[in-house]
């Protein structure tokens, strides 16, 4: 694919979202999750323009005073070129914490099983009529709109927001390239019995106009192959990692696992503030530290990883006193009541563990419930054990980040059930996320793991997650799309 080739990204969430300063201007603000991560690895490695929804009442403000258009935002050195779509309102309100949150995410995490599954009614059958479709159809509008200018583009759409986008761009523009990158797991075919027939056939069918479908791990890449064609009796090869779609395209199925940029990582945990939050970190930590840094979704599995802890220092009472949990939790999708009633949930449990082992000087679990890089990143150098015990989860950069700037030869205790787990497993402790007794077995063994081992776990690691940086994740997709482009056979394309 010629450098020159445009390339169009498009993801619900942008790069920033815009808040009101307390001057009256509207200033940018990155936005968290891995999912912007990874776009910013992309937009450092080739210009594109990023189209992504207006996802409040500032952000909508922004993109009407660029009449609708593209605009250029500075964001920690990076220039990115973006475009706002501002969609309805109740539109948009249906799509996010009706639809994409908590339905298609629940079910892309198995969040349910198939007994408490909820109810699907005529409000959402709505929702995703005059709520998912509409935004989907408003994001490729823009997509139309921008790529007019081209005889040739590559557009590569992001996540479960926008399944339905792509058959509405290709129904116009069967030209242009589409790569859909999926950074979230893809379930087994069972679990997408919860939707209704049709809903379920229009997002394969958005899904399958896309030319690459792209995932973190073989593990969702198969599952994806499964569902075609268990849901749906489409032809797939397994092997070649290809699907034939209803209308005979053949689209290739992939897998690229996400790393992290080491390099500006690294310079980014040698900010001043980072230095600050690590001076009062030392000042008050106990013998060992043990944290976790997450979104508060029900994904993170965070009622039963304190529950472990609890269990831990029921059954070591040795170790009262002498270890500090600290968990970091980012309140999120506040909207929507099933992530509101699981906050509740952990400041509650946190509560019980704290009421029942602390002492007059020592609090065994303390949350902090607010986004702040600067202060987790200064935790992550100086932890013993960092938990993910994630219930599913698409990669998790976590469970990069920290391994990569700790200082401690600090242990990592991994679900097996995230892609990150993929590559990491040889050197983390991996746990069911589940069992909590194991996860209270795993705390335990860190905590007493002699120091060869834990400095042996440490550099395995290290070297593991330094060893490939956004750049190579960015150039075997570019890579996959010329193959595709050329018409290559999909095995003689790099192995998946
Ligand atoms: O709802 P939000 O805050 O935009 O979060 C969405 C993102 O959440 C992240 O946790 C996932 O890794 C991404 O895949 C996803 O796009």
């Amino acid at each position: 694919m010629s450098e020159r080739t445009p390339l169009i990204l498009v993801s619900n969430r942008g790069p920033c979202t815009f808040e009101r300063a307390t001057d009256g201007t509207l200033r940018p603000r990155r936005g968290g999750g891995g999912l912007v991560t990874a776009l910013t690895g992309l937009v450092h490695h080739r210009d594109a323009l990023w189209i992504a929804s207006a996802m409040s009442e500032e952000d909508a403000e922004v993109a009407e005073r660029h009449g609708g258009g593209a605009f250029t935002v500075e964001l920690d050195d990076v220039s990115y070129r973006i475009r706002l779509v501002v969609s309805d309102p109740t539109a948009y309100d249906r799509f996010y914490n009706v639809i994409a949150n908590p339905l298609l995410w629940f079910i892309q995490h198995y969040l349910w099983d198939l007994s408490n599954a909820p109810e699907i009614r005529r409000a959402e059958v709505e929702a995703y009529e005059y709520g998912y479709r509409v935004v989907n159809e408003d994001l490729a509008a823009a997509v139309l709109d921008e790529a007019r200018a081209f005889d040739e583009a590559v557009v590569m759409l992001h996540d479960y927001h926008l399944y339905v986008a792509p058959k509405v761009i290709r129904r116009e523009r069967p030209d242009l390239f589409l790569h859909h990158f999926v950074h979230i797991p893809w379930t087994q075919p069972d679990a997408w019995r919860v939707l209704p027939a049709d809903i379920r056939e229009d997002i394969y069918e958005g899904v399958l106009a896309n030319d690459i479908v792209a995932f973190h791990t073989r593990a969702y890449r198969r599952n994806f192959l499964l569902c075609c064609h268990e849901l749906f009796g489409l032809e797939v090869d397994m092997e070649a990692g290809v699907v034939r779609a209803p209308d005979g395209r053949e689209v290739w199925v992939r897998a690229y696992p996400l790393p992290i940029s080491a390099q500006t990582f690294q310079r980014t945990a040698q900010r001043p503030a980072v230095h600050e939050y690590e001076r009062e970190i030392l000042r008050r930590r106990r013998e060992h530290l043990i944290l976790r840094v997450d979104r508060a979704d029900l994904s993170k599995n965070i009622l039963r990883g304190f529950t472990a802890f609890d269990l831990f220092l029921e059954q070591h009472p040795e170790f009262r006193e002498q270890v500090t949990f600290i968990a970091h939790l980012i309140p999120s999708r506040q909207d929507v009541p099933e992530y509101r009633e699981y906050l509740e949930r952990i400041e509650a449990l946190v509560a019980v563990v704290n009421h029942r082992h602390g002492t007059t000087d020592w609090m065994p679990i303390e949350l902090r419930l607010r986004e702040n890089l600067e202060e987790a990143i200064a935790a992550y150098k100086h932890y013993d054990l960092l938990i993910v015990n994630a219930i599913w989860d698409g990669m998790n950069l976590i469970a990069k980040e920290g391994p990569l700037v700790n200082e401690r030869n600090g242990v990592s205790l991994l679900s097996e059930n995230t892609g990150a787990h993929e590559e990491l497993a040889e050197f983390a402790l991996s746990v069911n996320p589940f069992d909590v007794q194991e996860q209270a077995d795993a705390i335990h063994r860190a905590l007493t793991m002699s120091a060869e081992e834990r400095a042996w776990r440490a550099q395995g690691l290290k070297r593991i997650i330094a060893a490939r940086d956004p750049g190579h994740w960015v150039d075997d997709q570019l890579a996959d799309i010329e193959a595709k482009r050329a018409g290559r056979d999909p095995l003689a394309a790099r192995p998946h």
